[in-house]
């Protein structure tokens, strides 16, 4: 048997099939993570649809695929790999999670989020987050790139929320703040960087809101979206950033918008996921020097 199979089954078995995790589950997760690589990250990365590549240009890199990490949901969307990779990025030491779980997978929002804690259990207290997302505001193109400087938990409305459910204090506060999610010296930062690369033009700062999907949503939906002042909509990201915050991390997040969404009742375009890794790959490498640049310039 390999050690990694030996060191599985010396864990607590239920750990797979678990929907919520505690403060032990997770030390136990991150320690048999740790135990697999050198890289002593204080940065995690999240790559949303079609945006894993910038794992390529990770260096001295140390991959573990999801599969192998007892707990970990495994990635079932196209242009999700599905691995956490270790090395540089900039010089600096981090981990990406090439892919994402969703909730719409049918993952519970804690099994969803379970990746945030741990990396917060292996050390990392910055937390990059990106996606891909339909655009809302009509002054977006496809293409363009969105800080998040805030977000909307509409799936929160419907009771979709990682934090729901017994605190752990050694996690975090009961009752969190959320006013001030998105660091705003983070913002600057990106947006300053955007300017001197001369991405300036298709680099934006919105709001971001999340529902469940799998579905797109339907034209009044996106009409509501517009008017409650989102720009940007997708199926992620919100309850990664609600559990970072919680457990004390510092967020950045940025979305790819990817599309256009439909807001007219007799349009005969149709919002569908190829267009969005379409679009992931065609900006792949903007986004890729951008994010490398911000790297590059974060105090950790
Ligand atoms: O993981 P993200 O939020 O980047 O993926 C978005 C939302 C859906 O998973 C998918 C729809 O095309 O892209
Ligand atoms: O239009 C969208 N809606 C929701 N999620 C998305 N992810 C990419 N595009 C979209």
């Amino acid at each position: 048997m390999s050690k990694d199979k030996a060191l599985l089954r010396r864990m607590d078995s239920s750990i797979d099939t678990k929907l919520s995790f505690t403060y032990e589950d997770v030390e136990q997760i991150a320690s048999h993570i740790l135990d697999r690589v050198k890289c002593r990250p204080k940065l995690g990365i999240i790559c949303g649809s079609g945006l894993g590549k910038l794992a390529d240009l990770v260096q001295e890199r140390e991959v573990i695929p999801y599969t192998e990490i007892p707990g970990f949901p495994s990635s079932t969307v196209p242009g999700h790999e599905g691995k956490l990779v270790f090395g540089k990025l900039s010089g600096k030491s981090v981990v990406l999670m090439q892919g994402r779980a969703h909730c719409y997978e049918g993952y519970s929002p804690q099994k969803t989020t379970l990746a945030v804690r741990t990396m917060k259990m292996m050390g990392i207290n910055t937390l990059f987050v990106t996606n891909a997302a339909g655009g809302i505001n009509r002054n977006y193109n496809v293409g363009d790139i969105m800080v998040i400087k805030d977000h909307v938990n509409l799936a929160g409305f419907a009771g979709v929320n990682p934090l729901v459910g017994v605190n752990d204090e050694r996690f975090g506060p009961r009752f969190p703040a959320m006013s001030r999610a998105y660091d705003l010296d983070l913002r600057k930062l990106a947006l300053n960087t955007a300017k001197e690369m001369g991405f300036g033009e298709f680099v934006r700062e919105g709001v971001y809101s999340m529902m469940v999907g799998p579905n797109f949503e339907t034209v009044t939906e996106c009409r509501f979206l517009n008017q409650i002042g989102i720009d940007a909509t997708g199926m992620s990201t919100v309850p990664e950033v609600l559990v970072a915050i919680h457990c004390g991390m510092r967020v950045f997040g940025m979305s790819l918008i990817t599309n256009k969404v439909i807001m007219e009742y007799d349009a005969e375009d149709v919002a569908n996921h190829e267009e969005v890794l379409q679009t992931g790959d065609r900006r792949s490498t903007d986004l890729q020097q951008l994010m490398t640049q911000i790297v590059d310039k974060v105090e950790l």
